[in-house]
């Protein structure tokens, strides 16, 4: 692992909110391929830190940069083109199309049709068409819920609703997939259908970043994780390391460090 690519750098990067200092001097980067967990406390920066990576937030000093790119003041579509796409937390699908379609709306945003093209359905659009169909389809079956392609998104339970979003922030090739917490109100059994979701997405040349409060799931489908508190970061390593870090455990349980080891 550690000698791949880093396919995202994030280096010192401090984000304040008026007086409030979210990010600061936050370093880690994440390798082509892997699965990097981001933890910590409620209120630690981890979904800043996302939305500073795919350009809802600037940064106040530091860079992050993508396959190499600065990716400071860059637009949010130009981010999603480049390559990072995302889940939320509070899932946002179009609940009035169908499964189908809500994956195929996350592919347009890559097609190479032009609007007068698609507007006269032109062979090119059909034939585009015809491709992005299919490859939805293999996406909603990698996730687990081909079967249910033609119904409406709000008639799919919860947990495949949140099975879809990954299907379709898929859908626009990324390099980097980031999970904002995926298992939010989920049971155990759905919990465990995630990880090896998680893992088989990775098993198809997807590097993921997984923000994520349930600690075995994050234990169990991590190959590094990374821990911010109060938006620095306290400690890096594999789940073993992060495991049986003072420090961690300190911040999970608020106590002082001498307490916890
Ligand atoms: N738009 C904003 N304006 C002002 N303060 C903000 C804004 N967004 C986040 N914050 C503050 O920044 C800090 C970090 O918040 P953030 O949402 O990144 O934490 P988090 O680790 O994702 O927490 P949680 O696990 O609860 O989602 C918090 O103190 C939060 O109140």
């Amino acid at each position: 692992m550690a000698d791949r690519k880093a396919i995202l750098e994030v280096q010192n990067a401090t984000l304040k909110f008026g007086g409030l200092t979210a990010l600061n001097e936050v370093s880690f980067d994440i390798k082509e391929g892997e699965i990097l967990g981001l933890i910590g406390p409620n209120g630690a920066g981890k979904t800043t830190c996302f939305n500073a990576m795919t350009g809802v937030y600037q940064l106040t000093s530091g860079q992050i940069r993508f396959d190499g790119q600065p990716l400071a003041r860059m637009k949010r579509n130009k981010i999603t083109k480049l390559g990072i796409a995302r889940t939320f937390q509070n899932i946002r699908l179009f609940k009035a199309m169908t499964v189908l379609e809500n994956v195929m709306v996350g592919a347009d945003a890559h097609s190479k049709v032009s609007f007068v093209e698609a507007l006269f359905r032109l062979p090119r659009h059909r034939r585009t068409e015809a491709e992005s169909i299919e490859r939805a389809k293999e996406l909603l079956d990698l996730v687990g819920i081909k079967a249910r392609h033609d119904e409406l998104a709000s008639n799919l339970s919860y947990g495949d609703q949140r099975r879809l979003e990954i299907a379709r922030a898929m859908a626009t090739n990324p390099k980097l997939l980031c999970l904002d917490e995926p298992a939010a109100g989920f049971n155990p059994a759905e919990k465990q259908r995630l990880m090896e979701l998680i893992r088989k997405v990775r098993d198809n040349g997807y590097t993921v970043l997984l923000i994520e409060h349930d600690m075995r799931l994050v234990m169990g489908v991590t190959d590094r994780i990374v821990v911010l508190e109060f938006g620095r970061k306290i400690a890096e390593g594999t789940p073993e390391e992060i495991r049986d870090n003072p420090a961690v455990i300190a911040a999970y349980l608020g106590v002082d460090e001498e307490d916890a080891s």
